[in-house]
């Protein structure tokens, strides 16, 4: 026999002639279902009206809740399916059954939740007055997730109780509950698993033990226990939550201080071996436990340092001629009307740098000449015997892994592709001699710091470069390439100070001027020339240029090409 009480209370209201019905899904059927007896006879409709039938309806949704909106959108929507049986009953054995909801009135919400039965969606206005909120409660049944949650109310007279898994609305029945019932309900429970069975006659065995527990039949409380209820409180400083436990007594709340958990005590006995636990770790000496606390307090230093280096550069102060000239040369992150105003073919992918000629004066135009050769590759060293010899006045390109060495050179001559350039750091292995013509001599550097090389060869890149710029005979200028974004690191110190003592004059571009805020351009180029005031070898001014926009590239090459000119080989 099936066990619970589902399974009783339905046989109590169910008339013994309708036993063994099913619900039947007619072909071409828009929404309800009929209900047949076991010679197919027609027994039922959503028409009955008799509180007998209404109860009968309501049995049958109680049995088939679990399914019912896939039942109903089967019997709707899936002709193909028509006539497809399922039968009353099938679901009593599941365990769902053992923990439907029982209402203390079964004829109370029998219209409505006959409507759920019978009524499909589509058929609301037709046969039926439906009020708004039932309405909404049936749109929830055929499209929402149905409510699950377990809900129970006793009105104290166990031979009335339906069972029902919950419906959809909350509505009086769970304010009815009360401490007594719930107490109750999990006495109640506890029979359906255990003894209910075995007893036969699970409602009396029931009402007795109630009694022994105080609960008489007309659901009189002669002892109510306060029950507590964690509540979610605010901390004092507003931020954390605690739980309080309020009790509940005669109405009226009483807040028991927060309880705290009792942990669990590992005890670990240190003469056990056999205790991984021990093995895993070296248990930390006094030593350790203090280098720690330094290296955290290092940390936390470092951050702060950190912190305040960007609090510093954001209070730097650019002068006037920095800003106007970053403005001028409408450097920085800008948006494509401003550089489209300004003359620009914004449709070119690179370079931008095709301001018309009329726009340049005299003499720019005229030193701009010497960039206007075609550019030729001539040499590669990887080791200084293999330098060519020094023929022409040099211009090198030096600077950090992509930093953008090569993308300037292609930028400054217009001629993409010539030397090559990659978004991977450490492309440019060797030294690269270029000529423009027979007037200057273009030297592309391998990067220093990140690139995709072993350690031992990105050193001797290092070692290569650093050689070229101090020995090199007829080296006139070394562009020291910085990314406006990250500034001067360690290494480009290295490099000045080396230039310094070999006395190469140097002079600093600020690279990718379009991946930062005009005001952060000028800000970096204020920055570097500050901290370098006090170098002999350095040129001025600070060069800032976009290989990507060609925002500065004309500035660079004005300042490049005096080299060429005055400087004989
Ligand atoms: N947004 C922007 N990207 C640039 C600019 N210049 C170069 N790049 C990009 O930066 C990356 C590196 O450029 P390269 O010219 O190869 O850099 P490099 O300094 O020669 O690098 P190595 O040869 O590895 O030392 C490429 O993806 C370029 O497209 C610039 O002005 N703006
Ligand atoms: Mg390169």
């Amino acid at each position: 026999m099936t066990v619970g009480v589902r399974m009783t209370r339905s046989s109590v209201h169910k008339p013994a002639d309708r036993r063994n019905k099913s619900i039947v899904g007619g072909k071409g059927h828009t929404g309800g279902y009929k209900i047949e007896d076991s010679d197919g006879r027609h027994a039922g409709g959503h028409k009955i009206e008799d509180s007998d039938d209404k109860v009968f309806y309501r049995a049958e949704k109680l049995d088939s809740f679990s399914n019912l909106g896939k039942k109903g959108r089967n019997l709707r929507s899936d002709p193909m399916k028509g006539n497809t049986r399922f039968e009353r009953g099938k679901e009593n054995d599941s365990d769902l059954s053992h923990w439907r909801m029982r209402t203390a009135d079964p004829s109370k919400n029998a219209g409505r939740e006959r409507r759920y039965l019978v009524k499909g969606r589509k058929e609301w206005d037709k046969n039926v007055n439906v009020d708004k909120k039932s309405r909404s409660s049936n749109v929830r049944l055929f499209t929402g997730k149905p409510y699950t949650g377990m809900r129970r109310v006793v009105d104290g007279d166990a031979s009335n109780y339906v069972q029902s898994n919950g419906g959809f609305s909350r509505g009086k029945e769970r304010s009815m509950k009360t401490e007594a019932s719930a107490g109750k309900i999990r006495f109640k429970r506890r029979r359906v698993d255990g003894g209910l069975d075995k007893k036969g006659n699970g409602d009396d065995a029931e009402e007795e033990e109630l009694e022994k527990q105080g609960v008489d039949g007309k659901n009189q409380i002669s002892e109510q226990k306060p029950v507590s209820h964690p509540t979610r409180v605010l901390d004092k400083t507003g931020k954390m939550m605690r739980v309080q436990y309020k009790s509940v007594k005669d109405g009226s709340t009483e807040t028991i201080a927060s309880k705290k958990k009792n942990r669990r005590v590992i005890k670990i006995d240190p003469y056990d071996f056999s205790n991984k636990r021990l093995d895993d770790g070296v248990p930390k000496s006094d030593v350790a436990v203090g280098e720690e606390i330094a290296v955290n307090k290092d940390i936390a230093a470092q951050k702060e340092t950190m912190l305040s280096m960007n609090a510093q550069f954001r209070a730097i102060q650019p002068s006037d001629e920095i800003l106007s000239f970053v403005e001028d040369n409408l450097l920085g992150r800008r948006r494509l009307i401003e550089l489209r105003n300004a003359g620009y073919n914004v449709k070119l992918s690179a370079p931008l740098d095709n301001i018309p000629f009329s726009m340049s004066t005299d003499r720019e135009k005229m030193e701009e000449n010497v960039f206007r050769n075609h550019l030729d590759f001539f040499a590669a060293a990887k080791i200084s015997s293999s330098f060519p010899p020094p023929t022409l006045p040099e211009i090198a390109f030096a600077g950090r892994s992509n930093v953008g060495k090569s993308s300037l050179l292609n930028a400054l001559t217009r001629q993409w592709g010539v030397v090559r350039t990659s978004d991977k750091p450490g492309l440019t292995q060797t030294i690269n001699f270029f000529k423009l013509a027979s007037k200057l001599c273009l030297v592309d550097l391998p990067g220093y710091g990140f690139a995709y090389a072993k350690e031992e060869v990105k050193e001797s890149w290092e070692e290569l470069v650093k050689e070229f710029v101090s020995t090199r005979v007829g080296l006139q200028r070394v562009c020291l390439l910085i990314d406006t974004k990250w500034g001067m690191k360690a290494r480009d110190f290295e490099l000045i100070e080396l230039m310094e003592r070999s006395k190469t004059p140097y002079q600093i571009v600020l690279t990718k001027t379009d991946m930062v805020f005009p005001i952060d351009v000028a800000r970096r180029a204020m920055q570097i020339q500050e901290n370098l005031k006090k170098r002999k070898s350095i040129v001025d001014p600070v060069v800032m240029v976009s290989s990507k926009s060609g925002a500065g590239i004309r500035n660079l090459r004005s300042v490049l090409a005096k080299i060429a000119r005055f400087v004989k080989p």
